[in-house]
């Protein structure tokens, strides 16, 4: 991206804009900004082609011949991972759809993922397979629930059994597998079995205590405010009171979660869970649900309109990035009752309010879960001229696959003549250098990136390389903990440095100039600590660490592990199994 926008950006200066506000540029300036980029781009680029990537039914029967051929090399995960994209290729409620979630089901029940293999048969059965294959879904769906439940008990696996037993009458007696279905009704049969439920995941403990008594900050310990410094860094997160090492201070959902491309099959589209197979979305083959729920939550609150301009963006190499920047945009949008007019008012009266820390309230409050607390957030200056390049082909995908604007339009032209893209672009432009600047990214086994989460209340928190609080991340949802004594109105601090890195003065000091775009002025540079104090546990420096505060970090990641490292811990049983 960054090569391709090289040239245009080079004839086009920032220097022309004041930064009128303590956040930077006003809607005004920013959307004579992006009309004046329309026109620019206008001069020296077609338009990108808007290539939408649909469901395929013929490339779904290729994946799963492909699947098919790759059993014989026996490494599941591959396998695996061609039913899926088949899955997502496969058209919504088809029968082709139910094969696939059954091929699914049965890798996953081979590698001994019963739970996984279950979600599928049963995906496959309520989708509806063509009647010779219920028999095999029906003894797909009795195998998994039978381990589970080891020599339980259990009237499930009877019911699927006499399932697999009635639909048997509809395979031929040619058919491949009708023995194996037979043998296993046999041997399921003989099994002694006992009347348990099936474990349910438990996300809940009551042992954890989290935080929820305060009155301006939704979600959070009343032991944190959020405050305004002109002179210094701005806003700041502050003590409201004298905290304890190992108190939680706030356990919030992220205003969103982006996946990046390569980890689309993995991890859920919505929530950030790891998924070995999930549920496709019913119009796009690009992205994956960890189950229905979140399949409709995402379609309701944004995928509805993202859903074909992500497969156009994906197809231009952009990422999770510029994908969050129009999930910020769609999400806003939607606040506002999807009514550009009401959204453009909204905002200009939320920058006309004076206080950096009223802007970021919503009724009184700040509540995460609302576009206030997004849109004052800071931004990334430096590389600005092409945010705006980015953004107006953002823009263009969004426009040419959804009627936000009227009507489709597909080039530069269309959208200088049409209302409201302006405003649009520049707060697609805005979101660009907000993510930038804020968005964390989250690690698989410590060295992948899954997802990139946007999250304002963290976002308040400065940097220090000595930080007082850690952070912890549990699908979208960070858990923050006090890892020292912090007195009454003393400035709360997290560490912005990758967890596993140890870095000098000089690194730690580039690496957060080029990656936020400040020079770190903690406690730790301003007295030339050589090295960087924080590391996630675990480390040499987590032994060091209050014991209350290696207890609740432990309570915390045990209820709540990181989906990264439950992938990880996964991993020994898959190698073992075909071994
Ligand atoms: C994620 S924001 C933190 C909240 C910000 N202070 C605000 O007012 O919204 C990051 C910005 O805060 C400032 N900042 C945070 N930590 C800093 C540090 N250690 N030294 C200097 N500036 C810092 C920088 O301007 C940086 O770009």
């Amino acid at each position: 991206m960054e090569e391709r926008f090289r040239d245009w950006s080079l004839r086009f200066s920032w220097k022309d804009y004041p930064r009128s506000n303590f956040h930077g540029f006003t809607i005004e300036e920013d959307e004579k900004t992006v009309k004046r980029a329309m026109r620019l781009l206008m001069n020296c680029q077609a338009p990108p082609r808007i290539h939408q990537e649909l469901k395929d039914r013929q490339y779904a029967y290729e994946l799963i011949a492909f699947g098919h051929r790759l059993v014989r090399r026996r490494n599941w995960r591959l396998i695996l991972e061609a039913y899926t994209q088949a899955l997502m290729f496969a058209p919504p409620n088809s029968t082709l759809l139910a094969h696939c979630h059954f091929y699914c089901s049965v890798v996953l029940y081979l590698a001994r993922f019963y739970k996984e293999g279950l979600f599928h048969a049963n995906r496959a059965l309520a989708v509806g397979p063509v009647d010779n294959l219920k028999s095999k879904v029906y003894i797909c769906k009795a195998r998994c629930i039978y381990e589970m439940n080891g020599e339980r008990r259990c009237p499930e696996v009877q019911e699927a059994i006499m399932n697999a037993h009635i639909w048997l009458g509809s395979m031929n007696e040619g058919d491949v597998g009708r023995s194996d279905v037979i043998d296993s009704i046999n041997v399921l049969n003989r099994a002694r079995l006992l009347q348990e439920r099936m474990e349910t995941d438990h996300d809940q403990n009551e042992e954890l205590t989290i935080p929820d008594d305060n009155e301006k900050i939704m979600q959070a310990s009343s032991a944190i405010e959020i405050k305004f410094n002109d002179e210094d860094q701005g806003r700041y997160i502050a003590a409201t009171r004298d905290i304890e090492a190992g108190e939680i201070l706030f356990a919030h959902k992220s205003y969103a979660s982006t996946i990046y491309a390569r980890m689309q099959n993995e991890y859920c589209w919505h929530c950030s869970k790891h998924i070995l197979v999930g549920v496709p979305c019913n119009q796009c083959p690009m992205v994956l649900f960890c189950d229905e729920n979140c399949r409709d939550v995402a379609w309701n609150e944004y995928h509805d309109l993202e859903c074909l301009a992500i497969s156009a963006m994906m197809e231009m190499d952009m990422d999770a990035n510029e994908i969050m920047s129009l999930r910020l945009l769609i999400k806003a949008y939607k606040e506002a009752d999807c009514s550009i007019d009401k959204l453009r008012a909204k905002l200009i009266a939320l920058q006309n309010i004076t206080d950096p820390v009223e802007k970021l309230y919503t009724n009184g409050r700040f509540d995460n879960m609302k576009y206030a607390s997004i849109f004052s957030l800071t931004r990334r200056f430096p590389v600005v001229s092409t945010h705006a390049a980015r953004a107006i082909i953002i823009l263009l995908c969004l426009s040419a696959t959804t009627n936000i604007f009227g009507e489709k339009i597909t080039d530069y032209l269309g959208l200088l003549q049409t209302e409201g893209t302006k405003f649009m672009g520049c707060l697609i432009m805005r979101h660009i250098g907000i993510c930038y600047n804020n968005a964390v990214g989250e690690l698989e086994n410590r060295s992948n990136e899954i997802c990139l989460q946007m999250n304002p209340l963290l976002s308040l928190f400065n940097h220090s390389c000595d930080p007082s609080v850690l952070v912890h991340t549990h699908r979208d949802v960070k858990y923050c903990i006090a890892i020292k004594n912090i007195a009454r109105g003393e400035q709360i601090y997290r560490c912005y440095l990758p967890d596993n890195w140890i870095m000098n003065l000089p690194r730690r000091r580039a690496f957060l100039l080029e990656s936020f775009n400040f020079n770190c002025e903690c406690n730790a540079c301003r007295n030339n600590w050589r090295r960087s104090f924080q590391r996630d546990p675990p480390s040499y420096r987590f032994r060091n660490y209050p014991i209350a505060v290696i207890n609740q970090w432990n309570l915390i990641t045990h209820n709540f592990p990181s989906e990264g490292d439950t992938y990880s811990a996964n991993l020994p049983l898959y190698s073992k199994f075909f071994r």
